[in-house]
């Protein structure tokens, strides 16, 4: 069918309009955007970059190194790495390369222990101060400065845009064989099927449920953030119905090489990334399995692994703050 307007165009039109690549942004351009190019040094917003670290001794330093010239040319404000109380040495390995290390359990703690990924973004946003956030996997292996160059360049560059994605290729490497694009299992299988049949306008982003996306305080501070791994598509579901698809932007970064879980650690991505996606497509009333999940049971070995999966919700960070001030 020959379709005029609808999801297709919206999205095509959108991939047109809101594409960016990292190149676009070299050190040079951020520099002169920082140093208030588009108009008064007071209007250039301040950049807070935070990277959420498990037990990733290994990639961190090498993470923190390539992100010094930024830091050095004056792009970055604040660098803040939210522990989460790794033993492998990652908080002293950060902390050699020149972050602030906060122990994401200390932050906000009369909401008990931090219960994951999404706990520890949203506990950073309340250590940090930065009118633009950016968010960064620590475990990527490696690392080049153009996540954060790729991730920055729109939001400095275009005051209509409030949350940029990351984009990537994502090679699967398994010992010494590395299958070009086959990672991101549950984006494919899960992730991007949900968007098409839930909110289709959101089908052009490559990796939605990237850990590397960035947006302004103001919108961030608005969003509940899931404890766990849902809280990837809960943040773009709600920053497309707060700002719109024409705030949105999503930027090429080239390729990224993720740690890989196994593909049964991973059930319980995909089930959080669902109920996270549910929990916005039905309403919170709406999906009563959505609203009370039970653990994932698994019938593995001839028995039934029950699995405990965080799903609670954060709730927005300007609403908890304002409520205490009530
Ligand atoms: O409880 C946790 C779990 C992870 N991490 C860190 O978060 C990042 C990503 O976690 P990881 O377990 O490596 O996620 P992936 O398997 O790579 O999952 C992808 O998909 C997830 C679901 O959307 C996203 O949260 C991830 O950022 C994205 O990389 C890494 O730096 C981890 O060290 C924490 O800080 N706390
Ligand atoms: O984003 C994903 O789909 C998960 O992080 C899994 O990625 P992987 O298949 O590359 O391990």
């Amino acid at each position: 069918m020959n379709e005029i307007s609808g999801p297709q165009t919206t999205v095509r039109d959108w991939l047109a309009r809101r594409s960016y690549r990292a190149e676009q942004f070299p050190l040079e351009r951020l520099v002169e955007l920082r140093a208030g190019a588009r108009g008064a040094e007071d209007d250039v917003p301040s950049v807070t970059v935070v990277l959420p670290a498990r037990e990733v001794a290994a990639t961190i330093g090498p993470i923190l190194a390539a992100l010094e010239p930024l830091r050095a040319a004056g792009v970055i404000d604040e660098l803040v790495v939210i522990d989460a109380a790794s033993a492998d040495g990652t908080a002293e390995t950060a902390r050699a390369g020149g972050a602030r290390v906060v122990q994401e359990s200390e932050v906000l703690a009369e909401h008990g222990p931090a219960r994951g990924k999404g706990d520890a973004l949203w506990r950073s946003l309340a250590v940090t101060r930065g009118e633009i956030v950016v968010f960064l996997d620590s475990d990527t292996e490696g690392f080049d400065d153009r996540f954060l160059r790729g991730l920055l360049g729109p939001l400095l560059a275009e005051p209509e845009v409030a949350f940029v994605k990351g984009a990537f290729r994502r090679p699967f490497k398994l010992g010494d064989t590395t299958v070009p694009d086959g990672g991101g299992r549950v984006t494919e299988l899960v992730a991007r099927p949900l968007l098409n049949l839930h909110v289709p306008e959101l089908a052009g982003f490559v990796q939605p449920l990237a850990g590397e996306f960035a947006g302004r305080r103001a919108l961030l501070e608005q969003l509940s953030f899931p404890v766990g791994y849902g809280v990837e598509i809960a943040t773009l579901i709600d920053s497309y119905r707060l700002v719109g698809l024409d705030a949105l932007a999503q930027v090429d970064l080239g390729e990224r090489q993720n740690r890989h879980q196994s593909l049964r650690a991973l059930s319980s991505m995909a089930y959080a990334v669902m109920v996270a996606a549910e929990r916005r497509i039905a309403g919170r009333d709406g999906a009563a399995a959505a609203r009370e999940p039970g653990p994932l049971l698994l019938p593995f070995g001839g028995d039934l692994e029950v699995r405990e999966v965080a799903m609670d919700e954060r709730p927005a960070l300007l609403r908890l703050r304002r409520d205490s001030a009530a």
